[in-house]
This record gives C-alpha cells, structure tokens and sequence, in this order.
C-alpha cells in the first residue's frame, strides 16, 4: 500500500508514512469532533429522560458534566495538535524534499536538455507546483481519506442505533459524491487549459523579461503588452468559467448534503408520531446531523486543489521519469586523446546532424575544428563531453567510451571556454573562483593575470570585490571572454574545449584574448572551434566538417596543399583581411 501511495502522490518514502500519520490523526480528530455531541447525547439522556419518564432519575451531578467538558476539551485539543503537526508541519519537510528531489534530478540530467526545455516551466514545476501540493496535502488530501473513514466509522455506529434515521441522515451522501465525480470529469479539462495558460503567460512574462534589450531596440513594446494582454484576457476568461463552473457543483454538493439535515428532521416527526422513537433519540440525531457533514464540507471547499492534484502530480512524475544519464564514477584516464570513431548523431529523429565522424584528438595538441556553417563543429565540441549521448560510434577518453561515465566524473577533465559566457552577480573573484572553489586569492589573481583580466580589474572601483552585475552586465564582451579563460585556467582541467569568439573585437582585445588561450592550451588536449587562420595555423590538426561530415582531415600544410574546402577558407579569409588593411 505505501508503494502504491508512493506513486500515486509522488510521495518520498518518508513522506508516505508521514502521509498515513496524517490520515489516521485527522481520522481520530473527526471523529473526536462528535465529543460535543456526544457530550450533549449523555447530558441530555441523564436531564431529559426524567422529565420525559417520571420514573427515571438524574444520575450524575452537574460536576460531574463539567468534569466530562474538561477532558473532552483536551483530548480534543491534544488530537487537533497531533493532526496539525502530522499534516501541516510534515508536510513542508515533505515539499521540501520534493523539491530537492527534483533539484537533484535536474542536476543528473543531460546539459543539452537545458538547451531545450523552457526553463520557466522547469522552475514553475519545482516552486509553484510544490507550494500548491504543500496546501492540497495540508488542508485537502488527508481530509478527504480521514472523511470518508469516519463517515463509514460513525455511520455503521449509527446504524446500530437507528437504521431508520441513520438513512435519513446518509442517503445524501452518495449522491454527493456522484456530483463531485461528475465535476471531476467536467472540470478536468477546463483545469488542464487553465494550467496551461497560466504556463503560457509566465513563459512569455519570463521571455520578455529576458529579452526586453531586443524589445525595446526594435520598438516591440506595444506588440509585446498588447500579446499579452491579449494571453492574459484568455487566462482570466477561462479561470472564470473553471471557478463558476467548480463553484456551481459545489454549492449543489453542499445543498445536497443540507437536505439529509431536512430528511433527519421529516423522517425523525414521523417515527415520533408512529412512537418507533422517543424525543430524546430525535434530538440525538439532530444534533449530529448539525455536526457531521462538516469534513464533507471541507472536502468541498478544497475540491479544486483536489483535481488540480492529478495534473500536478503528473507534472511532477515526467520529470521524475526524464531520463538520466549514468555511468561509472571510478575513472582514471591513462591518457586524455579524444578519438570519435564513427559518430552519428541527430538533435531529432530522422534528422542526421553528424554522420561517420571519425578524427583523433591527441593529448597535448591542438585540434581545430573548421568548416562552413552548419557542418556540425559545436555539436561534435558538446558531445566530446557527453552533453548528449550520441546515436551510433564511439566517442572515447583516453580509451574509455564517455557514454559509461558518469557526466559530473567526466566534465572535471574538462575546461569549457564558449563564447556564452554565464556569470554571476556576484564579486569578479568569486566568479573566476567558479573554476575551483577552493582556490586561494593569491591563485585567483595569478590566473586572471595570465588571462589578462588582471588590468581591467583593478581599475574597477573596488578592484577584485567589484560586484558585475547580473550576468556580469558592467563588463564588455571581450572581458567577459577573459573571465571565462581565467576560471578555465584555474580548473587547470587536461582537457580544453574552446570555441574561439567570431564577434569583431578590437584589435587590443582579441591579442590579449590570444595570450590567454595560449596559457589555457599549453600541454592540454584542445579541441577548438576556429574562426580565425592564425589559430588554424598553429593547429597540430586540422578537422574539416561539412554536412556533418569529415570532408578533409590533415595538418595546416597538407590541407593547404590539397587545394579543398580548407585552402579556400584560408585564401577567402586572406582576401577579406588585405581589403580591411
Ligand atoms: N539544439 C539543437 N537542436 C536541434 N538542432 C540543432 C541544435 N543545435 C544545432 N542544431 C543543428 O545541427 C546542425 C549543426 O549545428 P552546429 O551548431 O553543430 O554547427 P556549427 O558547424 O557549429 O555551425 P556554426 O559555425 O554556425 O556555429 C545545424 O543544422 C543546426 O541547425
């Protein structure tokens, strides 16, 4: 039964047994929520009968009532409390873990799915779908389990009292709940269109935020707040209709549950008259026909949360089952070449991106990737460090496929420089410290020196503290760049992954741009994607990609012999540089 639970609220062991905690205590206090009645039963019985039946006498003193208040008060009081912690206070340890959970699953997944999924939703599944499982948990789940287990307790109870009553007083019941079954249907899909606009609305919110330089330099604003106005009157349209539509079943099911009150009172004036009960049975069940609808009720008032559950859940469960990638975490390369050996490999099916890619990227060289664009260099530098699995080949480290490592294990052989550089607001010290958090001032400021940073970086007001900024916004692209090469250098990884910067710097900058990559790639494996021929040339080899395949391999002077794809490269880029000079 806990796996069972376990699955279908995508519960955590614990939080499975938490779960059950919950029911049972909320259960306990239900049914210690009849005490009143159950006080006023006894009170009535021993005050009532006598006056009804001369010949009966009151049994126990006033005291004795008050006492009975007492401790029906506390026992009361000490259930609420043990209900609220197992369900309330469980619950956020519950959600808690929920979310590092999916944290955790996030960090096993593939780099590349970052690339692909909409990160708003990602952040939306973890912050707001756990906060609102927090209150459907709390308030709603364990409620209606503890509902109808007292109902069946207190009914078969009833039943033993009085069957005639208890049916008047249970009838609605089932047709309560065929209502509720009926909204469930009803209300399903206009819940998931719900659900989904709102995603819609916070994605376009996100993307706009995102790109709000690129709105307002093509003056997009109008078209921007009109689309979302337009997204938002459909969000609030639908939401109205979901919430009269779940407001409408509700108050039926409510109604519905106030004509048992109505039934207890008819059918109970009736077996009066007939003599089958006496006045004080029909106060009895009056009195709890008054009480025990309420957790009924309260299942109703969270009836949203309830079928908002399953889509949720749900939500939840797909992430869970994203696939992972997984491999072994005991690796030791004996060297670090990176030899792909007939990789194929497609972003989708049935779209071919690399075909039979085939090159050997030695320890201790340069290998420059070049080509035209399109022809698949990014790709073959993402998968060398398992970005993505590929379909068919091998891509080996030091003799060890990369698909049976383990990503975390294999990336600390690798220094990634690419020209996104991601940086956070945070001091410029602590940014180059990204490359190993344990380094010292002194490694920091000896590695932003060889990258070249070191100058820029003292005349910022507070020198090596400067806080940059959100994604480093007070810097320039080419400092950026010299950022990332500090922190790759101080990674001191043995193998360099690099795609050289196509943007047109300034002379200044790209020179010291190349010092720092020099320092970078001394006595590494680098695989470089080369925009310029000054790398090119300095290349041990040479890998031509075109259409995802390897049109020419060789070094610098044997490509330019053949007189292929790479030697026109060269004489166009030589041709472009004598106009500019
Ligand atoms: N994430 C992705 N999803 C789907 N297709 C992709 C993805 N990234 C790249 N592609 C496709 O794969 C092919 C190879 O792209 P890739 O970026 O590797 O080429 P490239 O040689 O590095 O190009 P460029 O020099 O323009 O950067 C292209 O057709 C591209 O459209």
């Amino acid at each position: 039964m806990f796996n069972i639970l376990e699955k279908r609220f995508a519960l955590t062991h614990k939080g499975t047994k938490d779960f059950v905690k919950g029911v049972f205590f909320t259960t306990l206090l239900d049914i210690v929520l009849m005490f009143p009645a159950v006080f006023v039963f006894l009170f009535l019985e021993d005050y009532i009968r006598p006056i009804i039946n001369p010949s009966a006498a009151i049994t126990n003193g006033l005291w004795y009532y008050t006492l009975l208040g007492v401790i029906f008060m506390i026992v009361m009081w000490a259930i609420a409390r043990l209900q609220y912690r197992s369900t309330f206070t469980t619950v956020y340890d519950e959600s808690a873990n929920r979310r590092i959970s999916l944290a955790e699953k996030l960090r096993k997944l593939p780099l590349a799915f970052f690339g692909e999924k909409n990160l708003s939703d990602l952040t939306s599944t973890i912050m707001d779908d756990s906060t609102e499982l927090e209150h459907t948990f709390s308030h709603a789940v364990p409620q209606m389990f503890a509902s109808i287990i007292s109902m069946v307790l207190i009914g078969i109870g009833m039943f033993f009292y009085n069957w005639q009553l208890s049916l008047a007083l249970f009838w609605v019941i089932p047709f309560a709940a065929i209502v509720i079954l009926i909204s469930k249907k009803l209300l399903h899909n206009e819940f998931q269109v719900n659900y989904q606009n709102k995603r819609d609305v916070s994605e376009q919110i996100q993307e706009g935020l995102d790109t709000i330089q690129e709105i307002k330099s093509y003056n997009r604003e109008d078209a921007y707040l009109n689309e979302l106005q337009q997204n938002l009157n459909i969000y609030e349209k639908q939401l109205i209709k979901g919430e009269l539509l779940a407001g409408g079943l509700v108050n039926t099911s409510q109604s519905l549950l106030k004509l048992g009150l109505a039934s207890v009172i008819i059918v109970g004036v009736q077996l009066l008259s007939a003599g089958t009960i006496d006045l004080f049975m029909y106060l009895i069940f009056l009195v709890i026909a008054s009480r025990i609808y309420s957790p009924v009720n309260e299942v109703f008032n969270n009836l949203a949360a309830l079928f908002y559950l399953d889509i949720r859940i749900n939500r939840m469960n797909e992430m869970e089952a994203l696939p992972i990638q997984q491999g072994k975490t005991n690796f030791k390369p004996e060297n670090y070449d990176i030899e792909f050996r007939n990789v194929c490999f497609s972003y989708q099916t049935g779209k071919q991106v690399l075909q039979n890619v085939s090159f050997l990227a030695k320890q201790g060289e340069v290998t420059a990737l070049v080509g035209p664009s399109g022809g698949g260099k990014s790709t073959s530098v993402k998968l060398a460090a398992r970005f993505w699995d590929i379909d068919k080949g091998n891509i080996l480290l030091g003799g060890y496929d990369v698909g049976t490592i383990d990503p975390e294990t294999l990336l600390q052989y690798y220094s990634v420089v690419f020209q996104d550089v991601v940086l956070f607001n945070a001091s410029v010290i602590d940014n180059i410290r990204v490359g190993k958090m344990d380094a010292t001032d002194e490694e920091v400021i000896q590695v932003a020196k060889l990258a070249q940073c070191d100058e820029f970086i003292c005349k910022m007001y507070n020198g090596y503290q400067t806080v940059i900024g959100e994604n480093g916004e007070t810097l320039s692209g080419g400092e950026r760049q010299r950022i990332s090469i500090a922190r790759a250098l101080l990674k001191n990884a043995p193998i360099v992954l690099l795609d050289e910067a196509t943007a047109s710097l300034d002379v200044e900058n790209e020179t010291k741009i190349q010092a720092g990559i020099s320092a970078l790639i001394k006595d590494k494996t680098v695989l470089i994607i080369a925009h310029r021929m000054r790398t090119v040339t300095n290349a041990g080899k040479i890998v031509v990609l075109e259409n995802g395949t390897v049109a020419e391999i060789g070094s610098p002077d044997e490509l330019k012999k053949q007189n292929g794809i790479f030697s026109k490269m060269v004489e166009r880029q030589m041709a472009v540089q004598s106009i500019y000079r």
